[in-house]
C-alpha cells in the first residue's frame, strides 16, 4: 500500500495542503480530482518523494518514509513512478527519446535492454527514438515518459494529469498501457485528472474515484 495521512503543506505561509491524506492499495488504480490548485500535484510530488511535507506520515509497503529526494534510501525513491502533466517540462531537452527512457537505468548502472523493449511497447519506432524533444508530438514525448516511468519496474504509478491535452486515441492508448502494467505486475495506480469520465473508466467504476478535498 501506498500511504498517505495527515499531510499538511506550507508554500509562503500558506496551507495548501492540511491534513490531507490517500491510500493507493496494490494491484488497484484509485482515482483522484479536485478543482485546481487544491494540492492535487503537490500530494503526488509527497508520495512521489520529490517533496518533504511540514507534517504528516506517507508509508510504502509499510516502510515509513523519513527523509524525501535525494536524501530517501534508493529502494524507496525507485518504488514509486510519477508522470507528469507536461512532459516538455519532464525531460532534459538535450537527449534524444531513446536517452530519455533509458535514463533511470544508467542513472542506476542498470543494463538498458529494457528500455528499447518498452519504447516498442509504447509503439515508439527506432526513427522516432533518435529524435529530441523538439523534434516529436507531445504525445509522443508523453509515451516516452511513460516508457522511462516503467524502466524500474515501480511498484506504485502515479499519473498526475497525464493525458490532459491529448487526443482521445494516444490517452487511451496510454491508459491501457499503464493498466496492462498494473495488471501484469500488481503495481498500484493512483490517477489525478480532472476529467470525472475518464478516472471512473479509468478505475472501473465511480467508487474508487476521491473528490479531494474530500467537501469539494
Ligand atoms: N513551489 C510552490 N511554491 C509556492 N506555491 C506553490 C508551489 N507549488 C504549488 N503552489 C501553489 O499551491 C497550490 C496547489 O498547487 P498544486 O499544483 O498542488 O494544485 P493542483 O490541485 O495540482 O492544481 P491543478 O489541478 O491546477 O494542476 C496552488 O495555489 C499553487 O499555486
Amino acid at each position: 500500500m501506498l500511504e498517505a495521512r495527515d499531510i499538511t503543506v506550507i508554500y509562503d505561509r500558506r496551507r495548501v495542503l492540511d491534513g490531507a491524506g490517500i491510500a493507493v492499495p496494490p494491484g488497484t488504480t484509485v482515482g483522484l480530482m479536485g478543482p485546481s490548485g487544491c494540492g492535487k500535484s503537490t500530494l503526488a510530488r509527497v508520495l512521489a518523494l520529490l517533496q518533504r511535507p511540514a507534517s504528516g506520515r506517507v508509508a510504502i509497503d509499510g516502510t515509513p518514509v523519513h527523509r524525501w529526494r535525494h536524501r530517501a534510501p534508493r529502494e524507496l525513491r525507485t518504488s514509486v513512478a510519477l508522470i507528469f502533466q507536461q512532459p516538455r517540462l519532464a525531460v532534459d531537452p538535450r537527449l534524444t527519446l531513446a536517452e530519455i527512457i533509458a535514463e533511470p537505468l544508467r542513472a542506476t548502472g542498470r543494463p538498458i535492454g529494457r528500455a528499447a523493449e518498452l519504447a516498442e511497447e509504447m509503439g515508439l519506432t527506432p526513427d522516432l527514438l533518435d529524435r529530441r524533444p523538439h523534434e516529436v508530438s507531445d504525445g509522443q514525448l508523453q509515451r516516452a515518459c511513460v516508457a522511462r516511468a516503467l524502466t524500474l519496474r515501480p511498484r506504485y504509478l502515479i499519473c498526475d494529469e497525464m493525458t490532459t491535452m491529448l487526443d482521445v486515441s494516444t490517452q487511451a492508448h496510454l491508459v491501457a498501457r499503464i493498466e496492462a502494467y498494473r495488471g501484469a505486475t500488481g503495481a498500484g495506480v493512483l490517477a489525478i485528472s480532472h476529467d470525472r469520465e475518464l478516472l471512473t473508466r479509468w478505475c472501473q467504476g465511480p467508487e474508487r474515484v476521491h473528490t479531494w478535498p474530500p467537501s469539494a
